[in-house]
């Protein structure tokens, strides 16, 4: 579980995130819809405790992240907009690589399982990452998600310039963690998406996070007029 408590992030004067409260229970995949800096990436950091808050708290499972970083980082998988993998290096060979570094530990073949539980075409398994698109590298993400069994799953705008087919399939995985009480939050410009997938839905404003709603509690339609109406106010 993830809750921001009056969360605040300022440089300087200038407050990039304001007194922010959000929970996102297991299984509830909350989307953030906001223009350029509206503080999406901002709240997202926060919670990796990347950047240290100006107030307030980001709290995962209980745990604040700057009282206990090692801790709520085991509980996270992080996939941000271009996920970092060795291009030189195959999917099974960063999803090996990657799983070392944590505490788990996985025979090859439960590594190839879990790159076919998350998409990735068997033939692509052991070719180098350079030759992936960009969907395919996002599966590898998901499958150390999975590898990983984190509770907590942070997405900064991770179906950005994936094709319809990709995001859709993007949306069918996050849909199968949430299934498995995963708690996911995830920063996002697509309003279909988030509509389609999210449970739930916060629009951000110049740090401020102006509406949140049950996502089944609005049409397509009203989220879009919702969303341009504070966009252009
Ligand atoms: N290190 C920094 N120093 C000063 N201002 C910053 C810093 N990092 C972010 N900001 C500002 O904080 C605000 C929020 O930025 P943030 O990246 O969270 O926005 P965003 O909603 O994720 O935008 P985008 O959709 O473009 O990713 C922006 O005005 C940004 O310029």
């Amino acid at each position: 579980m993830l809750q921001a408590i009056n969360l605040t992030k300022k440089y300087g004067d200038f407050r990039a995130l304001n007194s922010l409260n959000l929970s996102v229970n297991e299984g509830d995949i909350f989307c953030l819809l906001g223009a350029n800096g509206a503080g999406k990436s901002t709240t997202i950091n926060l919670f990796l405790n990347f950047i240290n808050p100006s107030g307030g708290k980001a709290v995962i499972n209980g745990l604040d992240v700057t009282e206990h970083g090692k801790a709520t980082k085991q509980l996270l998988s992080y996939i941000p907009e271009n996920l970092m993998l060795y291009p030189n290096l195959t999917g099974l060979e960063n999803l090996d690589f990657f799983c070392g570094l944590g505490d788990k530990s996985y025979a090859k073949g439960q590594l190839e399982e879990l790159l076919i539980q998350s998409g990735l075409q068997p033939d692509f398994i052991r070719k180098r990452v350079s030759s992936y698109s960009k969907g395919m590298r996002q599966k590898v993400g998901i499958a150390l998600a999975r590898a990983r069994e984190a509770s907590v799953l942070l997405l900064d705008e991770p179906t950005s310039g994936l094709d319809p087919k990709a995001s859709n399939e993007f949306s069918e995985l996050l849909l199968e963690m949430k299934e498995k009480g995963v708690a996911t939050l995830m920063a996002t410009h697509d309003l279909f998406r988030a509509k389609d997938t999210g449970t739930h839905i916060g629009i951000m404003k110049e740090g401020v996070l102006i509406e949140q709603f049950a996502s089944q509690d609005v049409s397509f339609q009203d989220l879009e007029k919702m969303y341009l109406k504070h966009m252009h106010n």
